[in-house]
């Protein structure tokens, strides 16, 4: 069952303060390096530095970033900050076991705040334009949620037992970060039990609100594999 909560909604919020919370809680198993992804270097600075700096952006006016963390890496981030001086102010969280108990712990970090939009992001999508995280707090004021998407560039098929189904990828998205929300709306979605479907935020919040789609950005990738950070790499080396 469906009930949006923004059939009509008027979240009168476009001056509504802005919060963050970027998600570094997992141990990065499919990149198979020596530590956590969002620690590895990419143009000589952690990936989760250039993350944090995207969101401490003057324009956009984030008034309070979250970071969640693996709990054993708490110290590892606190020693990195000192190695290249970061003065961006930050608050730390410990992470849980899947990304939606990461999120959770980090939307509990922001519990004095009863209104307000939150941007969740990827911790390790280093490279997302200004634009992008802006085009989802601009939305979410007026549709509650928001999440950044862009079009398949290859071609999709479904499996089945038959075998595979071509897909119309005009139809298809693939979801990006941020995703973001009216706070009230994400603490709601959040109370409710974690359902294996839950691979994103947008996920979370489908049953109880419709998620706005705005424009993401191929630059905008997920660290993940190895080649990715390469790409990722080759990017920043060429100033996009
Ligand atoms: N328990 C977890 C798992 C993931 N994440 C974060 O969610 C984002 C997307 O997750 P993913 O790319 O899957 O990261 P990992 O879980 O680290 O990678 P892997 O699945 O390969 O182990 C990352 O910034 C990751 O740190 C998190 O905060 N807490
Ligand atoms: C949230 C996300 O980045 C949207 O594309 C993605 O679902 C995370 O997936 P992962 O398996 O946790 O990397």
């Amino acid at each position: 069952m469906n009930t949006y909560y923004n059939q009509g909604y008027k979240s009168n919020s476009s001056q509504a303060p802005r919060f963050a919370i970027l998600v570094a809680g997992g141990s990065g198993t499919r990149m198979g390096a020596d530590r956590p992804k969002q620690f590895l270097l990419l143009h000589g600075e952690p990936v989760l530095l250039h993350t944090l700096r995207r969101f401490a952006e003057p324009a956009l006016g984030v008034s309070e970033i979250v970071v969640v963390l693996p709990a054993d890496q708490l110290d590892t981030w606190r020693e990195l900050c000192a190695r290249f001086k970061v003065s961006i102010s930050h608050r730390l969280v410990t992470g849980g076991a899947t990304r939606w108990a990461s999120v959770k712990a980090g939307l509990a970090a922001l519990s004095e705040h009863g209104t307000g939009l939150v941007a969740v992001h990827d911790g390790v999508r280093p490279l997302v334009p200004r634009l992008v995280v802006e085009r989802t707090y601009v939305a979410a004021a007026t549709h509650a949620a928001a999440a950044a998407a862009v079009m398949p560039k290859d071609s999709v098929r479904l499996l089945s037992q038959h075998g595979s189904a071509a897909q119309n990828r005009n139809r298809l998205r693939l979801m990006q970060t941020p995703q973001t929300f009216e706070i009230d709306l994400l603490r709601r979605a959040y109370a409710m039990p974690e359902l294996a479907s839950f691979t994103d935020d947008a996920t979370v919040v489908d049953d109880l609100c419709r998620v706005h789609l705005t424009d993401g950005d191929y630059r905008n990738l997920k660290i993940t594999t190895p080649e990715d950070l390469v790409i990722a790499e080759a990017l920043m080396a060429a100033g996009l």
